[in-house]
């Protein structure tokens, strides 16, 4: 399946600021006071690596009493931060009563944030508000795994006319408590690039990790998928931020971690290197094939197992033989250096297959019942 939606390119909108490094909308989490807005931009635009100031005004919170925004007011801090420094200006709309609001201010650009996108009503109702504006809009990953979600905001906000549109991939609440604070879960954003490759991908850094510390991996990672661009959280003194204190950089930090970014081409840049990759695709086409094989081979043995289980009246799933071979198999792989994880989710997958087809089988009479 693809995604038809009618989109410009990123560079008709926002351009990074030097072709060698990467698109950066930076800026405090949540716009605070006059002084610390102006602050942060005057310092994010003297890098010269910023090309937008980012400010959440309307803050989603998730427990009441918590800071939740500074509201309208702030609309006018960003359009003096802007007349002040040059940088584009974006904010995140949850209502269409934001929409009208920061159009009028003339905020650059818009974001639909991870819980409004995961509820088609708030998407409309910005869609709606959005109706005959020229503005760009990026739409972040809804706060669950879902990438269905991600394309119907996307198509709900193309359809309202908006052309200039992006996704922002800011990860994903998991139950699992790991080293993230939002899952980045990169096989999403790739299914939503597959479904769409000239849609514009921004990462989220700052969100997926939820720390200064793992910032730049994250970067760096998200530019090696391909994606167009950072949006980074940048606080002038994030120690005394309002919100997301943990996952804020100062201006100078963000500026040590572009530089220490790399920008990698999307394309070889000569016939040799192109053969080279080519010799090596062919490589992985044969051993592609070969694993299809086996894999047929082994789920043929599993129907067959499958008869025989029918013919004795005896269970699909056994418990004893499937941990057995999980065990044996994870380390077999563990020693031919085959991560443990990936190891464990490829015999799931098998596992269920030979159940399946197993279960086809016990379901199809011999030939003496029929
Ligand atoms: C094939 C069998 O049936 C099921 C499938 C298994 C497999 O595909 O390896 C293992 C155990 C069973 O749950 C079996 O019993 O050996």
């Amino acid at each position: 399946m693809k995604l038809n939606l009618n989109i410009e390119p990123l560079s008709n909108w926002l351009q990074p600021t030097n072709e060698k490094k990467p698109l950066v909308i930076a800026g405090p989490c949540s716009a605070e006071t006059e002084e610390q807005l102006l602050a942060t931009a005057h310092l994010l635009a003297k890098t010269g690596k910023v090309s937008a100031l980012r400010a959440g005004i309307w803050k989603p919170r998730t427990r009441p009493g918590e800071f939740e925004g500074i509201g309208s007011i702030g609309l006018q801090w960003l359009k003096r931060a802007k007349e002040e420094t040059g940088l584009k200006t974006a904010t995140e709309v949850a209502t269409a009563k934001h929409v009208e609001e920061a159009l009028a201010a003339g905020v650059d650009v818009l974001w639909v944030g991870a819980r409004s996108t995961a509820n088609p009503f708030t998407v409309q109702e910005i869609a709606d508000a959005l109706k005959g504006a020229d503005v760009p809009v990026i739409v972040k990953n809804p706060v669950n795994p879902d990438v269905s979600l991600w394309v119907g905001a996307l198509e709900r906000i193309n359809n309202a006319g908006i052309t200039k549109l992006a996704a922002i991939h800011r990860g994903f609440s998991s139950f699992e408590k790991t080293a993230f604070r939002n899952e980045p879960m990169w096989e999403l954003a790739i299914q939503l690039k597959t479904l769409c490759p000239e849609l514009p991908m921004i990462n989220d850094p700052s969100h997926i990790c939820g720390n200064r510390e793992l910032i730049s991996y994250v970067s760096q990672k998200a530019l090696d998928l391909d994606m167009q661009g950072l949006i980074i959280e940048s606080h002038i003194d994030p120690s005394v931020a309002w919100t997301d204190a943990k996952q804020q950089v100062t201006p100078a930090a963000l500026s040590d971690l572009i530089d220490n970014l790399t920008l990698r081409h999307h394309d070889l840049q000569t016939p040799e290197l192109v053969d080279k990759l080519t010799e090596l695709r062919k490589q992985i086409d044969k051993l592609d094939d070969l694993i299809f094989q086996k894999i047929s081979d082994r789920m043929k043995v599993a129907e067959k197992i499958g008869e025989h289980k029918r013919d004795n009246d005896v269970t699909i799933l056994q418990v004893n033989r499937w941990e057995e071979i999980l065990k044996n198999r994870t380390a077999y792989a563990r020693a031919l250096k085959l991560d443990d994880t990936f190891t464990e989710k490829l015999l799931e997958l098998l596992h269920n297959e030979s159940i399946r087809r197993q279960t086809e089988v016990m379901n199809t009479k011999t030939a003496t019942e029929a």
